[in-house]
């Protein structure tokens, strides 16, 4: 922003330059005729120096002295033609003839300096002579600057005579030279720095033109807007405020009070005793008067500012002792609002009295309430002693016995089933085609998937989308967490349990095998992937299986179709894994192995297409499933043991858990034990497979909706019970360990379903025998693998943990042991 109103920048110049003076602008033919008429004279002038400049170089200088043409010769004389001549430099400078009485040594750059220095930037031609100026030969411009100078005629030599530097030895004498300074302007300004050409010069002063029309506009509003306040043009008197005059003392004479009109006349002020005393006498007056000619005041009218500090507004306005608060202007607004008890003093008293005295509206009451406010008062206390309150009635609990009622059920047997195996293997893929053969997933939506899988070139999961639905999941092609979804058979209501294959889920994958009762092992037939797996988690997740539990597998020898369904290949895939299980304590007769293909849909609930293999006549995947029943029967009769595997918290205050029980019954209106919180709850609602039920059994994964807790004391991996048989909580525990990797005291983590402890291994026992459980060695410093033994674990925390659970230890991302709490 220019810091004046003259001031400009670039842009300034540019623009207005470029609307009113376009660069290309042609002349007038008025211009034009004076340009050549100019143009002739000013070659003439120059003589044989007309060829050293050019036709633009002159014409440029006719334009800018108005077609001047002494000026514009002058100016190219001193512009290009001086500066045409070849500079002497010291070696090459001719000698000149030195003048009388000068030193023959004095050179010419020397003098020129010194001349360059008296005259300023004219510099030209000292030495020389004829040009008819006078002996300095000065250029016409500056023989216009200096009239009287030159004229001045000095003698030939005279002029240095008693210079003392004229006798300095030549090889002692400065060689000056002069210091390059920027052109200067066309109007033949200085050779400093360059002047305001004339097209800036008009800019500016057109710029100039609009800064003094906006001036003045603004000046006028200011004008109006001052006009606009309320300011009265009272006296000057009244407009004075009392209290200001008072504390001055200033009263003024009533005959020269001061007329309406501001006046440049100073006013006479008499200075007075006191605010009300009487004129003092003509010699005091005289003395306040010298007094006063130090406070009198101009008479113009005072400043918008000062009338709106101390002038009256006109028009009559009520008098206000304070500033009125802005709610008084509303209607509601009562001026005795608070000379009456406000309402909660009305609640409060009428609470006190509801303490002491029996509620209900009495016909007293009724009687008061007709007399005006103190009838309104007891309205109100009535009303608010009958206010209690009230929490939610618990859920009403029918008694039921859950058992009798389960056993009487005409209803299908629930099994939960987890899937397993290694990374990749089809496990998501194969639940997907099972539900949609099912029918419990609509063609259109894998059709869906497979459009939406197509756009991340991932079309071959489309089916395992059914299941993955986490973005996550979908991004990664990778299950993450537990994927739970439900089908039924004729006789079977199934609860599917898709785990993760990738070792870093593991842990949740522990999650889900604890709720299984049974498990499908999906093994990749292809070539080399069988192999990879039985190294990976193929094998830990039926260690895992074992440790906590799971006495029978289905084994689901997948996508053979990639290698022809090689019956071969099926042959060695059996041998080698019921080796392996049986070796892990599985029985023969609860292994049973199916050949399929999870993508094309072979096998699963229809036959297997491909004439390949003709060779197999065995039961189809859903027929295993069906004829898989639960490992051990329920534990109907034991004190109920949910584990809580996901919270919902809803808004309505309500709280929905879903979960296994593990053993026992439960109904709706039960009062349950959050194991650790130890706060209780009622059930309000159960569902079983999707059902709403008033009671549900061991063995079924159930949605609990829960009232009257806070659903902060919930987490997954609690344990929900009765209050009456509630499980204990401990931050210590021994147990019997299978090894899968050394152990030694250490740091560990403690699985058991969702629930995840860490502690460490705080001492080991002894090892003991594997068939007969005897100790074989006492603390032993490591317990080797495949060895079991007697451990005791230390837990950071205190967690709902008793004896005979299945746990499982894990460090470093790895399973090293599992066994049973004693
Ligand atoms: N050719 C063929 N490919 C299959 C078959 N089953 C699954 N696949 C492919 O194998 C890949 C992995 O399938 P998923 O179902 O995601 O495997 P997963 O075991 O669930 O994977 P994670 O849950 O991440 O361990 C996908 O590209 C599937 O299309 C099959 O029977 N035949």
């Amino acid at each position: 922003m220019p810091a004046n109103k003259y001031d400009y920048d670039d842009d300034d110049v540019g623009s207005d330059y470029g609307e009113e003076y376009g660069e290309d602008e042609e002349l007038s033919p008025e211009d034009q005729a004076a340009m050549e008429h100019g143009t002739a004279e000013v070659r003439k002038a120059l003589g044989k120096n007309a060829s050293k400049v050019t036709l633009k170089q002159i014409q440029d200088a006719l334009w800018n002295y108005y077609y001047d043409v002494d000026k514009s010769v002058a100016f190219l004389n001193k512009t290009y033609l001086a500066s045409a001549l070849p500079k002497p430099t010291p070696a090459a400078a001719p000698k000149k003839k030195t003048p009388e009485g000068m030193c023959e040594d004095l050179s010419f750059s020397a003098a020129h300096c010194l001349f360059g220095g008296v005259f300023g930037a004219e510099h030209q031609r000292f030495a020389g002579a004829g040009n008819g100026v006078g002996d300095f030969g000065l250029d016409p411009v500056l023989a216009e600057s200096f009239p009287i100078s030159s004229k001045i005629r000095l003698a030939p030599g005279a002029y240095f005579n008693d210079m003392p530097w004229l006798n300095t030895p030549q090889d002692r004498q400065a060689t000056f030279i002069q210091p390059w300074r920027p052109q200067g302007g066309l109007l033949g300004g200085s050779e400093g720095a360059a002047g305001m050409s004339k097209l800036q010069k008009l800019a500016a002063a057109r710029k100039k033109k609009n800064e003094e029309k906006k001036d003045k506009e603004r000046t006028k509003q200011t004008e109006k807007d001052i006009e606009k306040l309320s300011l009265s043009d009272k006296p000057l008197e009244d407009q004075v405020s009392a209290p200001l005059a008072k504390r001055q003392k200033l009263v003024p004479q009533p005959q020269e009070k001061p007329s309406h009109k501001a006046s440049t006349q100073p006013v006479k002020i008499h200075v007075t005793e006191e605010v009300t005393g009487e004129a003092t006498e003509p010699e005091d007056q005289r003395e306040a008067l010298t007094t006063a000619a130090a406070v009198v005041v101009d008479k113009a009218a005072p400043s918008a500012f000062a009338r709106t500090l101390f002038g009256s507004a006109p028009g009559k306005r009520p008098a206000r002792d304070v500033f009125p608060m802005p709610y008084t202007s509303s209607s509601s607004y009562s001026s005795k609002t608070f000379s009456e008890p406000s309402p909660d003093d009305i609640v409060f008293a009428a609470q006190a009295k509801a303490g002491k005295k029996a509620p209900g509206p009495s016909k007293t009451s009724k009687k008061d309430a007709k007399e005006g406010e103190n009838g309104r008062k007891e309205e109100l206390s009535d009303s608010v002693s009958s206010l209690k309150i009230s929490e939610a009635p618990p859920p009403k609990n029918k008694g039921l016995d859950v058992v009798k009622e389960f056993e009487k059920s005409s209803s299908k047997r629930s099994i939960s089933f987890v899937v397993v195996g290694h990374v990749d293997a089809g496990k998501s893929t194969l639940m997907g085609r099972l539900l949609l053969e099912l029918k419990h997933v609509e063609q259109r939506t894998v059709d869906k998937y497979r459009r939406q899988a197509e756009k991340t070139g991932k079309q071959s999961f489309a089916l395992a989308w059914v299941m993955d639905q986490r973005a996550e999941e979908r991004d990664r092609g990778v299950t993450i967490d537990i994927a739970t979804n439900f089908f039924e058979t004729e006789q079977t209501k199934f609860t599917i349990l898709d785990a993760p294959g990738h070792r870093d889920f593991v842990p949740n994958m522990i999650a889900g095998a604890s709720q299984a009762d049974f498990a499908i092992l999906v093994i990749d037939a292809n070539t080399g992937a069988y192999e990879k797996g039985l190294k990976g988690q193929t094998r830990e997740h039926v260690l895992l299986l074992r440790s906590i539990g799971v006495q029978r597998i289905v084994v689901a020898v997948n996508k053979l179709d990639m290698v022809g369904w090689s019956k071969d290949r099926f042959d060695e895939i059996i041998q080698e894994v019921s080796g392996f299980l049986t070796g892990l304590g599985f029985q023969e007769k609860h292994v049973s192995f199916v050949p399929i293909s999870g993508l094309n849909g072979d096998n699963i609930v229809k036959p297997i297409e491909d004439k390949a293999a003709s060779w197999y006549t065995g039961s189809s995947l859903l027929q295993a499933l069906e004829s898989s029943e639960p490992s051990s029967a329920r534990a109907l009769t034991k004190p109920l043991r949910m584990a809580i595997s996901e919270v919902f918290r809803s808004q309505q205050g309500t709280t929905t858990l879903s979960g296994r029980i593990d053993s026992g019954t439960m109904q709706v209106g039960d009062v349950l034990v959050v194991q650790p919180s130890g706060e209780t709850a009622y059930i309000k609602s159960i569902v079983v497979d999707k059902d709403t039920q008033d009671w549900a059994v061991a063995g079924q994964n159930v949605n609990l909706a829960l009232t009257n807790i806070d659903p902060i004391h919930i987490r997954v991996g609690d344990i929900l019970c009765h209050p009456t048989d509630s499980i204990s909580c401990d931050d210590s525990f021994t147990m019997k360990a299978m090894a899968f990797d050394h152990l030694l005291p250490s740091p560990v983590d403690l699985h058991r379903g969702r629930l995840h402890a860490p502690g460490r291994i705080q001492s080991i026992v002894a090892t003991l025998d594997k068939a007969t459980g005897d100790v074989v060695k006492k603390k032993p410093k490591v317990v080797q693998p495949g060895s079991v033994a007697r451990i005791t674990i230390k837990l950071e925390s205190k967690v709902p943990l008793e004896a005979g659970q299945r746990v499982v230890i894990r460090s470093g991302g790895e399973t090293i042991a599992a066994g049973l709490l004693e």
